[in-house]
């Protein structure tokens, strides 16, 4: 058993080979990446003392912040908040989120605006920890300083949500913003990790997944510690779709919950829901696999479970009664569900998926004035659909997973 309170310090880490400069193997691929592709990589193996910028100084943003700062690394953490800056520069301490935590003082907080060109290209690492509706106005403006695409600093996104307006994934944001290669050689962590968990060293493990495998290697090498556990993977499209997807089944468990309905409701919306969303990641053109992952039913299962989530937090007052508006306007913390629920019921319709989970809580969420009736009878329609087949995943010919693959030039 570890204990918490022991500081673990990755000073050594045997530097990972560059062996492959290429794709991960076929056979984890639901859609096959030819190998005839070169992958584009970062230009160095991020050492025991990288110079890391994250940015978003959030919940997340902070505690990877610590995470990194612990093990040696120089983080610099850029808030577009100035008190919060100047404040944590002087205690030590983050204004607005994990109040409790004295972070490490490996960590400098930078801003209000934007680092620029010259800074972020001394950068190895950049990590994005903003919420994925603002991802791609700041991509924009960094994207001027990311001029020589051969020597990239080490990409690293853990935002959970799709686009609103878009239906866009993160990977498709990168390629639109910041071009192909870019988006190839992005890394993307996710998987059942509260913040306030990470930075007690709590146990945690969380998947890590790139089209590029030398990449995907190095953000693995760079989070793993004593206390949290990477699993590479290929299928960045699966990853993200069940990051975004948890989110949207959390407010379901949490209104269950807040409705008053018990264990059985809410693990009977666990599992539904995850064959909802590898039903929906199937036909997009992701791994049903992937969605067994840490990403997939490990998140799922966490953030369904815990009042910790913002996401069931949500649902449970919803559930209770509340306005969404009241709810949003407390909360005090982004709960990317919510927009997410647009998005996934566009992406539902056009592949003309059966979700009927997830479309009760974007009609809770955008058709439902008076919450609580509208929360009961989303409950009722579901228990009054007809019987049917347990588990049936739908045929897929690649769906937009293909489309994107083609944007990245990853399939003719
Ligand atoms: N909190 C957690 O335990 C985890 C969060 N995530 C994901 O990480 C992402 C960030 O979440 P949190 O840090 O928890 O959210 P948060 O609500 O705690 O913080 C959001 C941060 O984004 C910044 N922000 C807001 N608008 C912005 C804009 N227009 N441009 C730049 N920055 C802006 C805020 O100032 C704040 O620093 C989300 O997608 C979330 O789903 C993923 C895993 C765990
Ligand atoms: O994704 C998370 C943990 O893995 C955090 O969930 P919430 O955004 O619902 O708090």
């Amino acid at each position: 058993m570890l204990s918490p309170t022991r500081v673990h310090r990755l000073r050594s880490r045997s530097p990972l080979s560059l062996r492959s400069r290429r794709s991960f193997s076929n056979a984890s691929h639901h859609l096959p990446l030819p190998f005839r592709f070169t992958m584009p990589t970062s230009k160095a193996q991020p050492d025991a003392n990288s110079k890391v910028l994250i940015l978003g100084a959030g919940n997340f943003g902070s505690c990877l912040a610590e995470h990194l700062g612990d093990s040696d690394h120089r983080v610099f953490l850029w808030s577009r908040e100035e008190p919060l800056v100047k404040h944590f520069n002087l205690h030590h301490k983050n204004l607005k989120y994990l109040l409790e935590h004295d972070f490490s003082k490996n960590i400098t907080a930078v801003g209000p605006e934007l680092p620029d060109g010259e800074f972020v290209n001394e950068m190895d690492v950049l990590l994005f920890a903003i919420p994925t509706q603002f991802l791609r106005e700041n991509l924009k403006i960094l994207n001027r300083s990311l001029n020589d695409k051969a020597k990239l600093p080490l990409l690293i996104f853990v935002n959970k949500g799709i686009e609103i307006g878009t239906d866009a994934l993160t990977l498709e944001i990168i390629a639109d913003t910041c071009g192909a290669d870019v988006a190839k050689a992005a890394t993307f962590i996710s998987g059942p990790s509260f913040a306030k968990e990470i930075v007690r060293r709590r146990p945690t493990s969380v998947s890590v997944v790139s089209y590029t495998e030398a990449e995907a290697n190095k953000t693995a090498a760079l989070f793993h510690q004593p206390h949290f556990r990477c699993y590479t993977g290929s299928d960045p499209i699966g990853v993200e779709l069940a990051g975004a997807l948890k989110n949207v089944y959390a407010i379901a468990a949490g209104m269950s919950d807040g409705l008053g309905y018990e264990n059985n409701t809410r693990a009977m919306i666990i599992t539904r829901g995850l064959a909802e969303m590898t039903c929906i990641g199937t036909a997009y053109g992701a791994s049903p696999l992937t969605f067994l992952g840490l990403a997939g039913v490990g998140d799922l299962f966490l953030t369904c479970s815990s009042s910790s989530s913002r996401n069931y937090t949500v649902g449970y007052r919803l559930g209770q009664g509340e306005s969404l508006k009241a709810i949003i306007s407390t909360l005090g913390s982004v709960a990317e569900g919510v927009t997410t629920a647009n998005g996934v019921k566009r992406i539902i319709d056009k592949l003309g998926v059966k979700a009927p989970i997830a479309e009760q809580v974007y009609e809770v969420l955008y058709n439902g004035a008076r919450f609580y009736k509208r929360a009961q009878t989303a409950v009722q329609e579901l228990m009054d659909l007809p019987p049917s087949r347990e588990l049936e995943l739908p045929p897929t010919a690649g769906g937009p997973a293909r489309e994107l693959m083609e944007k990245l030039g990853l399939v003719d």
